[in-house]
């Protein structure tokens, strides 16, 4: 039957379920006298009569109710059910402002002869609510005290471990005492008792939880058992934002505890002696300069940012470098078809690893047998270059921003067409010698994530490269949005080495490039 409710779940609407057809008694549980339960398609419908008193107001109407008495509650926002001492409780996210949610229960007596009944359609309820996603994760939570402006701990406290608790997660909680705690902690985790490890931080915790189980000797079987979660609650929440969709912490958790997990590819960066992975961006010119020379202009917020970009735009600052590239994909039009593929790729996570097609120069296909990370397959920043590879003069450069992940802030899709696991690093430049009105139009097409198609962006999918900077004394140097000494650095990318969970199972948050 239609109905012009859009909180009605059209498929089983209360007259339906009435009408007694077998799938809507199945899935309709009459609860005392005046409540019942209903699988619908998309939402557990409550009806209850209790509601009316109860909560007249509707949550400033925030969640979604069909009349007074009747709540539809998104199979996505239920948490748990359980039967214990003949009394069902229902846990669920519960919308309390426009992007939080709060964990929240509903409870009903049970009789005993309903027992069988109701157990059965817990089952078919949990079902729904879970899908493919593992349920109960096992979670090593790190908390960094000192993220953005400091309030993580209070908003684990407050938006993160009632979510998790009411999902039945179970929960091992460290906080941070220093830096690269979190790489040792991930080194010597007994990989076998978690599911995930979750940082409540901005974007330095996973880049650390990432370069720990990377130092294991299992170092491949840790990074693609391990889940790699991040909690927003730093300034730099790109990660976050990219995988749970969201930089609400609240959010994020219940988008992590009804994740699904997808490889992740991770970079790995050799300079001087040392060996690293990334898994977001590594920046050289304006962009790693805005970021890491403004650190005194914090009291900004996200604002120092724009304004360190701003400021180098105006000066029309170039960052000469040599540059040799190993590319995949050239032009932005093969781009955007590779792009469009790999939305309806439905594949499962043991075909999204390593390179299968990819026989010609590619050590790690071949690397099965090894337990630690995969081997360098064009050798690290020290060797002779690869063969074919060719060293290119950039003297104007203005930006050098290889990136993994399509958001680098929440409000800049920098990376639209960047995937998972597509075993490509997204690679832009762009000279620094550019019209200032141009490069403005370049900023303020960050929101939309059309920067890839601007003309003047050089945007490729890339398999590697060396930069070596030139000219200039000292300078700036991101990896994952920390400093690394300004010396040659090269980047090769390891096809879904390591694990996160996503809302798709497939791809990232941001609106593609299609
Ligand atoms: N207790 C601590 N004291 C100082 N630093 C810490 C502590 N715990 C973790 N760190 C370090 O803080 C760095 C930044 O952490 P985080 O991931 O929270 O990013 P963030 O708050 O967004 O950072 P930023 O504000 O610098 O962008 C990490 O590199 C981590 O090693």
């Amino acid at each position: 039957m239609a109905t012009d409710n859009p909180f009605v779940d059209p498929a089983t609407s209360f007259e339906e379920a009435g009408r007694g057809s077998s799938f809507a008694i199945d899935a309709t549980l009459a609860v005392g006298r005046n409540a019942s339960l209903t699988l619908g398609t998309d939402s557990l419908i409550v009806l209850d009569e209790a509601f009316e008193k109860r909560d007249r107001s509707n949550c400033c109407g925030l969640w979604p109710s069909g009349t007074a008495n009747t709540r539809a509650i998104p199979f996505y926002n239920v948490l748990w059910a359980e039967l214990k001492d003949s009394e069902l409780t229902l846990s669920y996210a519960s919308p309390s402002a426009k992007s939080v949610v709060k964990a929240a229960t509903l409870k009903y007596p049970i009789e005993y002869q309903m027992v069988e009944l109701v157990n059965k359609w817990i089952l078919r309820l949990l079902d729904r609510a879970y899908g493919q996603s593992q349920r109960k994760k096992r979670a090593k939570v790190l908390v960094n005290p000192h993220s953005g402006k400091g309030s993580a701990e209070k908003w684990y406290y407050r938006d993160v471990e009632p979510l998790l608790k009411a999902a039945q997660c179970s929960i091992d909680m460290t906080k941070t005492r220093h830096s690269g705690e979190a790489v040792e902690i991930a080194e010597r985790l007994d990989i076998e008792a978690y599911d995930i490890v979750a940082s409540c931080s901005g974007d330095g915790l996973p880049h650390e939880v990432f370069n720990g189980l990377g130092k294991r000797p299992d170092a491949k079987k840790a990074l693609s058992k391990i889940a790699v979660v991040h909690i927003p609650c730093g300034s730099g929440n790109a990660m976050s934002c990219n995988l749970n969709g969201t930089d609400s912490a609240s959010l994020a958790t219940l988008a992590i505890i009804k994740g699904l997990p997808t490889p992740l590819d991770l970079i790995s960066i050799t300079q001087g002696e040392t060996r690293t992975l990334s898994f977001l961006s590594q920046a050289v010119g304006i962009v790693a300069e805005s970021d890491l020379a403004t650190e005194h202009l914090r009291w900004m917020g996200a604002q120092r940012f724009t304004y360190g970009f701003l400021v180098r735009l105006l000066g029309k600052t170039v960052y000469p470098c040599d540059i040799a590239v190993k590319v995949a994909i050239d032009d932005k039009n093969s781009i955007v078809e590779h792009y469009k593929r790999e939305k309806t790729n439905f594949e499962p996570a043991s075909e999204r690893r390593g390179y299968k097609y990819l026989l010609d120069d590619d050590a790690s296909a071949t690397s099965g047998n090894e337990d630690g990370l995969p081997p360098l397959r064009y050798g690290t920043v020290n060797d002779k270059l690869p063969e074919g590879w060719e060293l290119v003069p950039y003297d104007k450069l203005g930006n050098f921003y290889c990136g993994n992940m399509a958001y680098m802030a929440s409000d800049a899709n920098f990376f639209s067409p960047a995937l998972p696991n597509d075993g490509y690093m997204d690679l832009v430049c762009v000279n620094g010698d550019i019209s200032r009105l141009t490069a403005m139009n370049m900023m303020f097409s960050l929101e939309s994530g059309k920067l890839y198609e601007m003309p003047g962006v050089w945007y490729r999918k890339v398999l590697g490269y060396r930069i070596i900077p030139k000219d200039q004394e000292d300078g700036y140097i991101s990896i994952d949005g920390e400093r690394v000494p300004f010396a040659p650095f090269q980047a090769e990318v390891h096809r879904g080495l390591g694990t996160v969970l996503t809302k798709s199972g497939h791809m990232y948050e941001a609106p593609g490039p299609v």
